[in-house]
């Protein structure tokens, strides 16, 4: 038998290579150095107390087998951690496993008889005895809760995901649950709303909502103050994890590999992650494969642009929230206005309420009306199909489900060719789009419809008074 720990180690490596996926490989193998060979007992250095448990969940029966391979049928395995230190200008010290229950560090080195089928009895070494739940503020936003998350088609999955989550988290195929988005789409909300729910049925669970930069900031001053350990055992106690706008993580390497520590064990020992993005994993830039590969485990849900009646029920149930009436004619005037970001919304409900108290005027349409021209001068606004539907409807004093209706009666046939004429001028939606939108029909109807309503309004002067009175209207 070769005596030689490197040798042996590398024999093992060539065996394991064989056996496990590249990326497994190089994340879990080739950060192990072999460091002894004594009397059958092979030490080998790993990263972190995590990487030891890890291995010696996932791999030990693929180890075990090409050790005893390699070294004979009585070969043990040991493993030494190098742990940073607290102490400056002292010399690293090394942390040797097992662990025993007592004690986190032995003074000798114990060997870990080479386990056998089953699930691993190791404890984790960060638990001290005695203190099994940590104490922490979970910096949750208290009034982001379900309740007051509209449910709309744009966030219905998201929603619904984060819901089941929340009644067993760790125990669903959603882990990690990511939630991806545009901006002022709902990410932090509805991701507080999951670790207020959690903390609702199970008050015991240890949750913590910590968006991205200050993760960063916790981890750069625990590496100044070398207690990386620390930070690294505090986020490895915590069993709902919420990370909000993970893309901040983009270029910074170290943030991302503690991270990439923290997120394997937490999963390794069923706890639950909940990740935010305003991008899918796969568009994420900056970031690890390694990392964007377990983004990827769980669910990755999208939160969309609400459509128009997500809009409104968010705006009245903001106004009955805030105990203040707007007439449904203002509200529909913003949601037509305000169409892909809530937080805009939200804050032009809240400057025309500013607008009207201050300046003692009533909440009228005109009101509402110069305030969305302060807000959007800059970006030239685009109605919504909806809306024109809507304003074409309220002009002809008909239900705006009637344009969907499947009828050849002559006000529903010129209405809605009406409302495809303004669609297909005042938006940038296509014809197909168009024409899918309002009363389901297909490109040549709605090129027939804005056909036919520039010969009427040549010929028919009534018709041409009405067509410019809904055009004034939607301008305003
Ligand atoms: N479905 C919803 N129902 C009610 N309010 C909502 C809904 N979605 C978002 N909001 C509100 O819109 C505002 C913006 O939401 P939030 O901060 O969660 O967006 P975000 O996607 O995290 O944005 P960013 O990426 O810019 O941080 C918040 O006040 C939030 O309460």
């Amino acid at each position: 038998m070769i005596n030689d720990h490197r040798l042996v180690w590398d024999r093992c490596l060539s065996v394991i290579r064989d056996n496990v996926p590249g990326i497994s490989f190089k994340t879990w193998f080739e950060p192990i150095v072999p460091v002894n060979l004594d009397d059958e007992v092979l030490t080998i250095q790993v990263p972190s107390p995590f990487f030891y448990e890890y291995l010696e969940e996932q791999y030990i029966d693929l180890l075990r087998k090409t050790l005893r391979k390699e070294v004979g049928v009585g070969a043990k395995l040991e493993y030494v951690v190098v742990m940073g230190n607290n102490q400056s200008n002292s010399q690293p010290y090394t942390v040797k496993y097992p662990t025993n229950n007592n004690s986190k560090i032995q003074n000798k080195p114990m060997s870990i008889p080479l386990k056998s089928e089953g699930k691993s009895s190791i404890k984790n070494p960060f638990i001290i005895p005695g203190i099994q739940k940590i104490q922490i503020d979970p910096q949750l936003r208290l009034d982001n809760t379900f309740d007051n998350f509209v449910e709309g088609e744009c966030n219905r999955l998201a929603r619904s995901a984060g819901y089941a989550v929340s009644q067993n988290p760790g125990g669903t195929a959603f882990n990690p649950l990511m939630i991806y988005g545009n901006s002022g789409l709902g990410k932090t909300h509805l991701a507080h709303a999951i670790g207020i729910e959690v903390k609702e049925r199970h008050p015991d669970k240890v949750v913590l909502y910590v968006n991205s930069n200050k993760f960063q900031t916790q981890f750069t001053e625990a590496t100044r103050n070398n207690n990386r350990n620390d930070f690294l055992n505090f986020y490895q106690m915590i069993d709902v994890l919420i990370i909000d706008d993970v893309q901040e993580f983009a270029g910074k390497e170290k943030t991302q590999e503690t991270f990439f520590h923290i997120f394997n064990h937490l999963h390794q020992s069923g706890k639950q992650l909940i990740l935010t993005s305003d991008k899918p994993p796969i568009e994420l830039k900056g970031l690890e494969q390694r990392l964007l590969s377990r983004f990827k485990w769980g669910l990755t849900a999208d939160l969309q642009q609400p459509g128009f009646e997500t809009r409104m029920d968010i705006l009245r149930r903001k106004i009955y929230k805030d105990g203040i009436e707007i007439s449904d004619e203002v509200l529909e005037y913003i949601a037509s206005h305000i169409t892909n970001n809530i937080r805009e919304l939200e804050g032009a409900l809240v400057s025309l309420l500013a607008q009207s108290t201050l300046n003692r005027k009533e909440i009228t349409i005109e009101l509402a009306s110069e305030m969305i021209n302060k807000l959007v001068k800059n970006s030239k606004r685009e109605l919504s199909i909806d809306y024109i539907s809507k304003v074409v409807c309220d002009y002809f004093n008909m239900p705006v489900d009637s344009l969907q209706a499947k009828t050849r009666k002559r006000e529903v046939v010129q209405a809605r060719q009406l409302a495809m004429y303004f669609s297909k001028n005042m938006t940038k939606s296509s014809l197909a789009s168009i024409g899918s939108q309002i009363g389901h029909k297909d490109h040549a109807t709605v090129l027939h419809a804005c056909k036919t309503v520039n010969n009427l309004k040549e010929t028919d002067k009534a018709f041409k008074l009405c067509v410019d009175e809904i055009e004034k209207k939607l301008k305003l």
